[in-house]
């Protein structure tokens, strides 16, 4: 069993809204591997960040990735910092992973009424976001097999250019 779709990009970049339609779409289960790592644990991730830190987080988010691509045959939401784990990047190959991209200005924009988001919570977003989108974009596109640029796209249209390429690969 596989998942349809794996999709993974910085957050705001719309993998949740996204993933739900596109799961919609195909008529597929969606799951998201930040709500796993939420029902594991028994507590919101700002509170995992807090209490136990981002390691702890991050060791948690591998074991439900794993699960997921091993058990999920929807579409597979990951969290925006999977890609960090060398393991999570090993195991991305061979499936199908949808990298949805967003820029600065856009994904603080999208993510700034939240604070749900314990690496944005610092004093400058923006800063925080740039050097988020620096240090991972590579990683993002090392395991991706399809990119979408979300900036000027509404979900419905993100879908869309999803399953265009999908068709093309
Ligand atoms: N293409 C889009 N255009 C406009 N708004 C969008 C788009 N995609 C997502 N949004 C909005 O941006 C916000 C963040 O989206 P979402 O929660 O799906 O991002 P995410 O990638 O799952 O983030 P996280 O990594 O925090 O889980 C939501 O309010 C959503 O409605
Ligand atoms: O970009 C990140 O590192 C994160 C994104 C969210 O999906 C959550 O997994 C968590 O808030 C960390
Ligand atoms: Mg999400």
């Amino acid at each position: 069993m596989s998942p349809r779709f794996v999709v993974l990009g910085p957050p705001g970049a719309g993998k949740t809204t996204v993933g739900q339609l596109l799961a919609a779409r195909l008529g597929a289960a969606f799951r998201d591997t930040d709500d796993d790592v939420v029902a594991t644990a028994g507590k919101p991730i700002s509170d995992i960040f807090t209490t136990d830190g981002e390691p702890a987080f991050r060791a948690l988010e591998e074991e439900a990735v794993a699960k997921g691509l091993a058990e999920h045959d929807g579409v597979l939401a990951l969290g925006g910092g999977a890609v960090l784990s060398a393991a999570t990047r090993e195991r991305l190959a061979a499936h199908t992973v949808v990298f949805l991209n967003v820029g600065m200005a856009e994904g603080v924009r999208r993510t700034g009424l939240s604070t749900a988001r314990p690496l944005l919570a610092g004093v400058n977003p923006r800063a925080t976001f740039k050097a988020l989108l620096d240090a991972r974009l590579p990683l993002y596109r090392e395991v991706a097999t399809i990119e979408v640029d979300t900036d000027q796209l509404e979900p419905e249209q993100v879908v869309d250019a999803v399953l265009a390429k999908a068709e093309r690969t």
